[in-house]
């Protein structure tokens, strides 16, 4: 099975006359980390856009996990992405009034997929996985996510994208806030626990240096039909 196999993508935003995906095949095997690199405003974001179902595809276009996302409908395409897809944003997009822990199990309470594969106890697969990524500070766990550093928000962000071991994880520049430092000890650590749960990683970036992280590159404009 692959994670991930789009062919013959084309997607154009309303309004636009140029379509901003144009994508003969991309293909991520199952625990495969690739690492997806472009210039800002190429159309990475709304490739991940289509891959999670938020933007409409074609039928046959984008299979996730052997599922034709296309072919979905609303209820199922929001029931699939939970099951399936683990994605840490741009900005991590947490609940802010609940805590990390919470934050964490929340795939959990909307799929039993997810809760099913979260080990028998899931609030504490949740907290081995948030001391694996670097949060061990237990006081931290119950604050709300809103009075977090960025740092440890990125943490609860991943966690949360890891729990239950989704086929495929989305991470979408989720290193912009960080220092040089920090960025690369994060994409270490979200790469080891990615391989632990077998997850494929799709990590989309502009920046670089990071690439030696995952098993393959791709550069995007190239990708894309050549289009900036
Ligand atoms: N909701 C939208 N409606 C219309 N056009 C959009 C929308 N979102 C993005 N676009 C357009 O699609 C193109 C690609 O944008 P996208 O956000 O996918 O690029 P990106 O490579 O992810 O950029 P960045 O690295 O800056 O996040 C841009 O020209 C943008 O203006």
């Amino acid at each position: 099975m692959r994670a991930l196999h789009v062919e013959n993508l084309t997607f154009t935003w309303p309004g636009s006359e140029k379509a901003t995906l144009r994508i003969p095949n991309l293909s991520l095997a199952q625990g495969e980390r690739n690492f997806l690199f472009g210039p800002s405003g190429c159309g990475k974001s709304t490739l991940l856009s289509a891959i999670t179902g938020v933007v409409d595809v074609s039928p046959g276009a984008i299979l996730v996990a052997n599922n034709d996302v296309g072919a979905l409908n609303g209820g199922a395409r929001d029931r699939f992405r939970v099951d399936h897809i683990g994605i840490i944003f741009q900005v991590f997009n947490l609940i802010p009034w609940l805590s990390a822990l919470e934050n964490v199990l929340l795939p959990c309470t909307f799929s039993k997929c997810r809760l099913a594969r979260a080990g028998e106890d899931p609030a504490k697969t949740a907290r081995k996985l948030l001391d694996e990524l670097g949060l061990s500070d237990t006081s931290l766990l119950c604050k709300p996510a809103s009075e977090l550093s960025v740092g440890q928000q990125q943490r609860v962000a991943a966690a949360r994208a890891l729990i239950g071991k989704p086929d495929l994880i989305l991470a979408d520049e989720p290193t912009s806030a960080l220092d040089e430092a920090a960025k690369a000890a994060f994409v270490g650590l979200l790469a080891r626990e990615c391989a632990e749960a077998g997850s494929a990683l799709l990590f989309v970036s502009h920046d670089r240096s990071l690439e030696h992280h995952f098993d393959r590159s791709v550069d995007f404009v190239a990708l894309n039909g050549g289009a900036a």
